[in-house]
């Protein structure tokens, strides 16, 4: 569904992305990772025609065989918020301070066409399915994690192909990032998910691209990138994640390890995983050759 070819961000001289390609199918989740200053929202924001003030995009790429790089803005400002969609990390900055959220979401619909009392019958339904029943409620008067359950409802009141989320749990506390985890697994028709947080990308995304001085320098299924980094990035990314070491916060961790092969889809298995927080009750089992630890991260 999205095919990004060679897509290259530049600030005049200075390459920042560099020759990025990665495919979205519908219905899958990707994840894009990598750290501070790697590319990541640039690569995401040259996707929604939103790159600043003397920044750049080559190269392609086509959602649904529209392009989306090196369009013209009037083009890419019809696509925007209609078949392509961004949750960024902040709803107070992204959410108008004046308006009801109700009608910041029916405004997403009428501006792109809908007529209003559909877009207002709509909203209501949207609002309801993200678990928000205060339209008439101003952003100030919502928690942190109901602004940004406002702000997915506005992402996706276009239905678009594809919501792009930009760190969009990084300042929720672990339940209600938990809960719009959830609801962003079962409402976004496919995603790409920026994030720095391993657990995150293992509980939404099955497929992970890494992105490492502006390249992409590593992908394939979780599984496999988690369980055998190939670059060295990859594993130390692995190591200082919530993944690894003691101490550190871990999504909750239930059951009993299955036997090698057989983990549930979901799951994610690393050979870095200390496996010793409070909420695990079980030890580390040894699996197969080169020792490595297998733990699960059941995405409930
Ligand atoms: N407007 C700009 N002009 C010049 N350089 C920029 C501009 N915006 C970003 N950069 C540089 O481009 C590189 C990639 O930035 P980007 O924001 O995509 O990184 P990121 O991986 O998303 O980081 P973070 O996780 O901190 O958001 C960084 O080195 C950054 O300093």
């Amino acid at each position: 569904m999205l095919s990004v070819e060679g897509l290259t961000v530049r600030a005049g001289d200075l390459e920042l992305v560099r020759q990025v390609s990665f495919d979205i199918a519908h219905g899958e989740r990707v994840g894009l990772i990598g750290e501070s200053g790697s590319g990541k929202s640039l690569t995401a924001l040259s996707l929604m025609g939103l790159l600043p003030e003397g920044v750049s995009a080559t190269g392609s790429a086509f959602l649904k065989d529209q392009p989306l790089v090196g369009v013209p803005e009037k083009r890419v400002k019809d696509l925007r918020g209609r078949v392509v969609s961004m949750v960024f990390q902040e709803p107070m900055t992204a959410l108008n301070p004046t308006m009801r959220v109700g009608a910041q979401v029916s405004e997403v619909m009428t501006l792109h066409g809908t007529p209003r009392a559909e877009a207002r019958a709509r909203t209501l339904d949207l609002l309801r399915r993200v678990g928000v029943e205060a339209p008439r409620a101003y952003p100030h008067q919502l928690s942190g994690g109901q602004r940004q359950r406002v702000m997915l409802a506005i992402a996706l009141a276009n239905e678009p192909s594809l919501l792009i989320c930009d760190e969009p749990t990084t300042a929720l506390d672990v339940t209600v990032q938990k809960q719009m985890l959830e609801l962003i697994a079962e409402l976004a028709p496919a995603v790409l998910f920026i994030t720095h947080d391993l657990a995150v990308v293992a509980s939404v995304c099955s497929r992970v691209l890494v992105m490492y001085g502006g390249r992409v320098v590593e992908s394939g299924p979780l599984r496999e990138v988690f369980a055998n980094p190939r670059h060295r990035y990859t594993e130390g990314l692995i190591a200082a994640s919530r993944l690894g070491p003691r101490g550190t916060r871990l999504p909750t961790i239930s059951g009993t390890v299955p036997a090698a092969g057989e983990f549930p889809e979901g799951c994610v298995f690393s050979n870095r995983c200390a496996h010793a927080t409070p909420t695990c009750s079980q030890e580390p089992t040894l699996q197969g050759e080169g020792h490595a630890y297998a733990c699960w991260h059941p995405r409930d």
